[in-house]
């Protein structure tokens, strides 16, 4: 039994411990959303957050962090293949996105992520003090409700999911389906990033296990201590807004807009696209339109530049493998067909950017390109909101993201058509600066209002009272209207 009352376990701690050439370590932020959405909330609970360094071997000792004490759990170099690159990025991953990459199915994987996910368990009951509330994060750890709940069976147990949640015809295929839905059962609450999903979770758990669910409850009988309600709720994740806002108005943020801008060489027109290179993201797919506008001379490439950020991610997954030589192919053929001496058509960047300079660029940018195929919210859309302190500028925005249910002011498109997202990028590229502030001002409302303390708190006393539906859509609210 530990001490913490809030204790949060994801895969990856908010840090990676990096080992240099000479043998000395340091720490880095984390890639992903998941981790950007949820320091800001840790900060501010001084908890205690279990998850894996980002390397391989033995784990360093638990340590205290600012305003939160860290505990690092091992994998070992077997386990970062089968478990985090296997089970979760080549099952988990393509399986809850569409299978837009076919979804490998590996026995000797399953095994491991079972093993593993007992592993978090253990290591969060070893942390949470009696009666604590215990928040376990996303796909990568979906037995761990289960094990926690028979480890300390007097823990409130969250869990949310940051990734969609599959339709039934395609989550049926998955050989361990059941453990899968036995293991989230565990949780007290499972909260969702979309309406849709959440229903798609509820209509799983009747499918396949049989069970009662009304509204928003599923009636579960544990084997020794009777029934009990699991509740399955949308709770849209956002940003820290007023930090976004904040970091945007510091001075060498506002001169490093102007900058980027000059580098540039000056564009009169500014797109950009900012991803972990992941084929969920749809970065194949904006380069395709862009480069048929460019083709068909409706783009200007003396006038006009895309910069594409796609910081590297799962390196080692051979799809991730193939998508970068795709996205490297089309890259260079845009740049040697339409580029010139000193003036690149699309800047392409493959390294992560500190958030200062994302800041900046989210600044510069006359056009925001979220183009993703499916995705579970999609932070870089609000990022990009919030940091709009001039109320300028346009979201061309994925139908398939989270983020498309809220963001009534961005120009939604179907990735899938790359002639209507050419229409949208030409509309975006020419939109009068009138219906730009108009739009952005709803853009910006929103994120205001929908940020990420509101969306922890809503989720936090969903599970503290049993109670509320976590709608904070404006569809998962029409919903919740009809149900009462
Ligand atoms: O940890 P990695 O394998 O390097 O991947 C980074 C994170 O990617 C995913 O992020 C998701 O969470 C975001 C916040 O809720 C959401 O906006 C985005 O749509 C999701 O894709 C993943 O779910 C995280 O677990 C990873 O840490
Ligand atoms: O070079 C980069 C690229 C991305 N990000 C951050 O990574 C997160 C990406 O989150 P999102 O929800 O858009 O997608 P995910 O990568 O989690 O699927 C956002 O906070 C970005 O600001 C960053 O800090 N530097």
């Amino acid at each position: 039994m530990g001490e913490y009352d809030f204790v949060v376990v994801a895969n990856r701690l908010p840090v990676d411990r990096v080992v240099a050439d000479d043998g000395s370590t340091s720490w880095r932020t984390s890639p992903g959303g998941l981790v950007t959405a949820l320091e800001p909330v840790m900060r501010r609970a001084e908890g205690a957050w279990v998850g894996w360094s980002g390397d391989a071997g033995e784990a360093p000792e638990p340590f205290d962090g600012e305003d939160m004490h860290l505990v690092p759990v091992p994998l070992s170099e077997e386990e970062v293949s089968t478990y985090y690159e296997g089970f979760s990025n080549d099952t988990l991953w393509p399986l809850y996105h569409d299978v837009i990459a076919v979804p490998t199915y590996h026995r000797a994987w399953w095994d491991a992520y079972v093993k593993v996910n007992r592993r978090f368990a253990e290591a969060a009951a070893a942390q949470a003090a009696r009666g604590a509330t215990v928040w376990v994060q996303d796909y990568q750890l979906q037995l761990v409700p289960a094990v926690l709940r028979e480890l300390r069976p007097d823990l409130k147990i969250g869990f949310f999911n940051h990734i969609p949640f599959p339709p039934y015809e395609l989550f049926a295929q998955m050989p361990w389906r059941r453990q899968v839905v036995e293991g989230l059962l565990g949780a007290d609450l499972v909260g969702f990033q979309r309406q849709s999903d959440a229903n798609n979770f509820l209509r799983v758990c009747r499918r396949l296990l049989g069970l009662d669910s009304r509204r928003h409850r599923i009636t579960v009988r544990d084997d020794d201590r009777g029934e009990r309600q699991v509740h399955a709720a949308a709770f849209p994740i956002s940003i820290d807004t007023p930090a976004y806002e904040e970091l945007a108005a510091q001075p060498s943020v506002q001169s490093r807009v102007t900058e980027v801008r000059f580098e540039l060489g000056a564009p009169r027109k500014l797109l950009l696209g900012v991803d972990r290179l992941d084929y969920t993201k749809g970065i194949m797919h904006r380069l395709k339109a862009y480069g048929e506008l460019l083709d068909d001379g409706v783009v200007d490439p003396e006038d006009t530049v895309l910069v594409q950020v796609a910081t590297p991610s799962r390196e080692r997954v051979d799809s991730y493998r193939q998508l970068r030589d795709e996205i490297e192919l089309a890259v260079g053929r845009i740049n040697g067909e339409h580029g010139s001496i000193g003036r690149a058509a699309v800047h392409y960047l493959h390294h992560n950017q500190p958030r200062e300079e994302m800041s900046a660029l989210y600044q510069a940018a006359d056009v925001m390109l979220v183009t993703a195929l499916r995705d579970g919210m999609n932070l870089v859309a609000k990022e990009y909101a919030a940091s709009r302190l001039d109320e300028r500028g346009v979201l061309v925005l994925s139908e398939f993201t989270g983020a498309a249910d809220e963001l009534g002011g961005a120009l939604l498109v179907n990735p899938h058509d790359i002639s209507g997202l050419k229409r949208a990028v030409h509309q975006a590229l020419e939109m009068p600066e009138k219906e730009q502030t108009r739009r952005m001002r709803q853009l910006r409302r929103r994120v205001r209002t929908h940020d990420v303390t509101r969306w922890a708190e809503a989720f936090l006393s969903a599970l503290e009272t049993g109670q509320g539906s976590g709608a904070a859509t404006p569809e998962a609210e029409q919903a919740a209207a009809g149900a009462r």
